[in-house]
C-alpha cells in the first residue's frame, strides 16, 4: 500500500458522492466509505467505486462481541477492499476475531485491518470526565495500539498528534491512519483533536473528508494537502 491521502465520502447518497468525483476530476483517487452512504447504498456501491480504480478504506468500525464481529467480517471480507476497521475498545478478544473473520474467508490476500485507538473528537477531557479513562489520551492510544499489534492487526487510527509514539512502540512497519486533518484556517467542527497536512510526517496515511469535500475548489484542496504533507515527508526522511 502506497501512503496516501483517502477522501472521506460523508455524502448522502451514491449519486452525489459519484458526482463530487466526477465533476472535480478525482478519478482513481484513494476513498473512505463510512456508515453514512455504506448503510444506504450497500456493497453495490463499493463495487463501482472498485470499477473505477478506487482504493477503498471501509469506515464501519465494529464494536460488537467476538463471534459478532467474526462473521461480520467474514461477509465484509468478501467486498475486497484495501482496508476495514474496528475499535480498539472492543478489546483483544474481539480484534483477534475480525483478524481471523477477514484471513478464514481470503488468506493472507484479506483487506488490511486496523483499529480505531480514541477517535479525534474526543478531547482529553471527555476521555476523562466522560469515559472514566484516567490516564494522558497518548498513553491510553499507545497502550490500545500495542494491544491491536497483540491481536495481529496491521495498524491503527489515532490522531495526527499520538502517531510518533505508536511508531516508537509498535515499529515502523504497524500503519499509523490520521483523521482529524484539516487545512489551515478551516473549521474545526466536531473534531478536536485536530491537525494540518503538514503536521503529519508519522503518518502513512491521512484521512480527509470536509476540508475538501466542501471546499469551493476541492481538486486544489486536495493537491494543496497532498503537497503540504509530502513536503513534510520528504524533510523528514532525506
Ligand atoms: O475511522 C475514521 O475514519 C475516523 C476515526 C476518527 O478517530 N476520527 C474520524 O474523523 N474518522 C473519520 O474521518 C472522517 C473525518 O472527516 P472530516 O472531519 O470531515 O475530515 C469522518 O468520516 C470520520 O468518520
Amino acid at each position: 500500500m502506497k501512503s496516501s491521502i483517502y477522501i472521506a465520502l460523508d455524502f448522502e447518497t451514491k449519486d452525489e458522492a459519484l458526482d463530487f468525483l466526477n465533476q472535480n476530476e478525482l478519478h482513481e483517487v484513494p476513498v473512505k466509505v463510512g456508515m453514512q452512504l455504506f448503510y444506504k447504498e450497500g456493497p453495490s456501491f463499493i463495487q463501482s467505486l472498485k470499477e473505477k480504480g478506487h482504493p477503498i478504506f471501509l469506515d464501519l468500525k465494529l464494536h460488537d462481541i467476538p463471534n459478532t464481529v467474526y462473521h461480520a467480517m467474514k461477509s465484509l471480507a468478501s467486498l475486497e477492499v484495501d482496508l476495514v476497521n474496528v475499535h480498539a475498545s472492543g478489546g483483544l478478544e474481539m480484534m483477534k476475531a475480525a483478524k481471523e473473520g477477514l484471513e478464514d474467508t481470503c488468506g493472507k490476500q484479506a483487506s488490511k485491518l486496523i483499529a480505531v485507538t480514541q477517535l479525534t473528537s474526543t478531547s482529553e477531557e471527555v476521555l476523562s470526565n466522560e469515559l472514566l479513562i484516567n490516564q494522558p489520551m497518548d498513553q491510553v492510544v499507545r497502550s490500545y495500539a500495542q494491544m491491536a499489534q497483540k491481536a495481529g492487526l496491521d495498524g491503527v487510527v489515532s490522531s495526527v498528534w499520538e502517531a510518533q509514539l505508536i511508531k516508537e512502540s509498535c515499529g515502523e512497519s504497524f500503519v499509523t491512519v490520521t483523521p482529524g486533518i484539516r487545512l489551515i484556517n478551516d473549521a474545526t467542527q466536531d473534531q478536536k483533536r485536530i491537525a494540518t497536512p503538514e503536521q503529519a510526517s508519522h503518518s502513512d496515511f491521512l484521512v480527509m473528508g470536509r476540508s475538501i469535500t466542501t471546499s469551493r475548489n476541492p481538486k486544489k484542496a486536495y493537491e494543496q494537502a497532498l503537497k503540504e504533507w509530502k513536503h513534510e515527508y520528504r524533510q523528514t526522511t532525506h
